[in-house]
């Protein structure tokens, strides 16, 4: 039997109960806002189509949830209310003309713009001057004694400075976590192995709510001031300011306000607002979750007044949500180039901050533990700025019945190798090495790639196509590709594969320095490889460095120094390189310079413009073996700027300065004559 409006209304009532009790006295809620804003919609149009069904205890008619009995309570003089919410424009034009034609005005109303601070709010109390008493919402009447936690936050004055201080000045604002703190202290967590904090705004509440204010003061908290509350003020300074003009004095009494906040005249303007800072919504330094207008004008919005549980003047016009609720469908397995496997959730696709996201890493089977995720589960994707999407959360409370646990696999998707997992690393990984062709496939992508061996026209899915078709097995094997085995493959015509053969050819000339980062060893990124390089001068001489003599390089730990020396005395390694060689690949010679020969020790050196030998890279690399500090701008301390093609505004200034100035030829001469290059 379908239940009746009375009966929806109860059932959806006693949910978001369950979810504000969550959210506002545990401060660890267990669906994303999103999920709770649709199902309050949902109450709201019942009630709207119903009204004889509206209870007293609705979640529409009231705000927040109970003060925690361990806290003294606080009895706000004035009540603290929540905000109406816009997810439109149309939204906000109804808000504007619900106001019109309430206060049978025409003109235009001065409209205070904030952003939406994702914390939580505070009031606190100013004597005289001094911080006597601060407090939580609450109920909206009653809130929790926090004076002794919200002492510990450096951004909020104990004693307000500055002339006029009313004899009773409530202030209100949000207290909140930064991003930079949020991550800082989530990964103090994870390293201990706790609970990770959902966003800030819950790290920040949970921070705020301790009965022992020592843990509140470990937390990184900041405030922003946005109203005023009770006031006695025999000066009647803030009496006859607008709201507006009310926050910048406050800003005088030295409590910190959002620098985001303008004032400006009308809807039309409200939209810009809106617009600039959801654009810049993602280089704040704290989460915002929308925008709040509120009409400046203090006569305008007494008039106005309030509705069960938020004013008429001010409205919340939210951004798209960062945090969604989902479906896991299910997880694969990737295997990347160093043959580590990823899990990825497969999503039911949903809309998040903006972007559709259909897909999430899960990191590795200590993060699908710590989740407990199962397929079939309903999760939370949070997608905030341009991190990438993560799994954050499961509501374990809709679990369906037909939910899966996810099952790491023992052996490789893709080649059955053996899943190795070193004790004490986070990782797993396939044991097949480049015979496991997943491996095989990302090594060659990176074998080729641009700041590697750079085979112009060999892309992602003709190395998928030369494994898939076994033309190419190692490395190697793409230098002994000809004409024959690539006209077999789709979609291959005769023109692009003498071009790609052409390539292939080039490529045979490179440097040692692209040769070792070609390799792919764990963590030698490019500029390691340089390093490595310019210190050991041959390849041979790296492949039978001791540990010490790879410590000696700059840039080179103990990690890489190990992951070194592992990779060159695996035989199989050793066979990749010896055929590589074998098939002509080769690089110009390059000696060792003693160090005494440093002919350009103690003098700064500019590189400028497009050189044509060599990249930037290593022609500074071979700068600085000759003893020279190479530096990015020009000053009267500079001794010699090295000028290639379209050289700009460095050499005008080279040439002001008259600071010598070579071309490319000139710094080649210098490296023929100590041999660091091929004459
Ligand atoms: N996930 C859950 O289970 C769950 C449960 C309950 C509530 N919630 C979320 O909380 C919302 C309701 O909470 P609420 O009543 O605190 O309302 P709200 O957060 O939508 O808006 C009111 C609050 O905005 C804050 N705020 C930030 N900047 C402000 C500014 N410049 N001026 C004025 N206020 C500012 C204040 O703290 C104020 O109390 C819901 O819409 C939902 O998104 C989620
Ligand atoms: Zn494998």
């Amino acid at each position: 039997m379908k239940p009746t409006a009375e009966q929806q209304c109860a059932a959806i009532r006693q949910q978001l109960a369950d979810y504000n009790y969550q959210y506002y006295v545990l401060d660890a809620p267990t669906v994303p806002d999103a999920e709770y804003d649709r199902l309050y919609r949902e109450l709201q149009k019942l009630e709207q189509q119903f009204p004889e069904f509206i209870t007293q205890d609705s979640p529409t008619q009231r705000v927040g949830g109970a003060p925690l009995a361990k806290f003294a309570q606080v009895q706000h003089r004035l009540p603290m209310l929540s905000l109406d919410n816009a997810f439109a424009a149309e939204d906000l034009s109804a808000f504007s003309k619900r106001m019109r034609d309430r206060l049978d005005l025409s003109g235009e109303f001065s409209f205070c713009c904030e952003p939406k601070l994702d914390g939580l709010a505070v009031s606190i109390r100013y004597e005289n001057g001094q911080l006597v008493q601060a407090a939580t919402r609450g109920d909206g009447y009653t809130g929790e004694d926090i004076t002794s936690n919200i002492r510990t936050i450096r951004a909020i004055p104990l004693q307000l400075k500055g002339e006029s201080i009313p004899a009773v000045l409530e202030v209100r604002g949000e207290v909140f976590m930064p991003l930079a703190g949020f991550a800082r202290l989530n990964e103090q967590a994870r390293q201990r192995g706790d609970k990770l904090f959902a966003n800030p705004r819950n790290a920040a509440a949970g921070s705020l709510r301790q009965l022992d204010p020592a843990i509140t003061a470990t937390r990184p908290l900041m405030f922003y001031a946005y109203a005023v509350g009770q006031v006695e003020d025999p000066t009647q300074l803030l009496d006859s300011a607008c709201h507006y003009q009310r926050l910048q004095q406050l800003k005088q009494w030295g409590l910190p306000v959002c620098p985001e906040i303008q004032l400006v005249t009308g809807e039309s303007a409200v939209l810009d607002y809106y617009q600039q800072i959801l654009t810049r919504r993602a280089e704040l330094a704290y989460e915002i979750d929308g925008v709040v207008i509120k009409v400046s004008n203090l006569a305008q919005q007494q008039a106005l007044g309030f509705v069960a549980r938020a004013p008429r003047w001010a409205i919340a016009f939210k951004f798209p949500a960062q945090e969604m609720l989902t479906t896991l469908l299910d997880v694969d397995f990737q295997v990347g180039r160093t043959g580590a496997i990823t899990p990825v959730a497969r999503l039911e696709p949903v809309s998040v901050g903006g972007v559709t996201v259909s897909n999430a890493t899960l990191h590795n089977q200590d993060e699908i533990n710590r989740l407990g995720v199962q397929i079939g589960d309903k999760v939370i994707i949070r997608r905030a700025g341009d991190v990438i999407p993560q799994i954050v959360g499961v509501v374990l409370e809709q679990r369906p019945e037909h939910a899966v646990p996810v099952q790491f696999p023992s052996r490789c998707p893709v080649c059955q190798a053996h899943i190795e997992r070193v004790s004490g690393e986070a990782v797993a990984r396939c044991s097949g090495g480049l015979s496991c062709q997943a491996q095989l496939k990302e090594s060659l992508k990176h074998f080729v790639s641009r700041k590697a061996l750079d085979i112009d026209g060999l892309g992602d899915k003709l190395v998928e196509q030369l494994v898939d078709h076994a033309l190419v097995k190692a490395p190697a094997d793409i230098f002994a590709l000809d004409m024959p085995s690539l006209l077999g493959l789709e979609r291959m015509a005769e023109k692009s594969a003498l071009k790609l053969l052409q390539a292939i050819k080039q490529a045979k000339t490179t440097t040692l320095a692209r040769f070792i980062y070609a390799l792919g060893i764990r963590e030698v990124g490019e500029a390691t490889a340089l390093n490595l390089a310019t210190h050991f001068a041959s390849l041979d001489a790296l492949a039978q460095a001791s540990n010490e003599q790879l410590l000696a390089v700059s840039d080179v730990g103990s990690v890489v120094a190990e992951h070194l020396g592992h990779f060159f005395a695996e035989p199989h390694n050793q066979a990749v390189v010896a055929d590589l060689l074998a098939q002509g690949v080769h690089w110009p010679a390059m000696s060792k310079v003693a160090a005494t020969e440093q002919p350009l020790a103690g003098q700064t050196v500019v590189l400028t413009g497009t050189l044509q030998s060599m990249g930037r890279d290593e022609a500074k690399a071979l700068l600085q073996r000759l003893g020279a500090k190479v530096s990015g701008s020009v000053s009267a301390k500079t001794h010699v700027v090295v000028a290639g093609d379209n050289a700009g505004s460095k050499l005008v200034k080279a040439n002001e300065l008259n600071v010598p100035v070579w071309d490319e030829a000139d710094m080649l001469q210098l490296f023929q004559q100590h041999g660091l290059v091929d004459a």
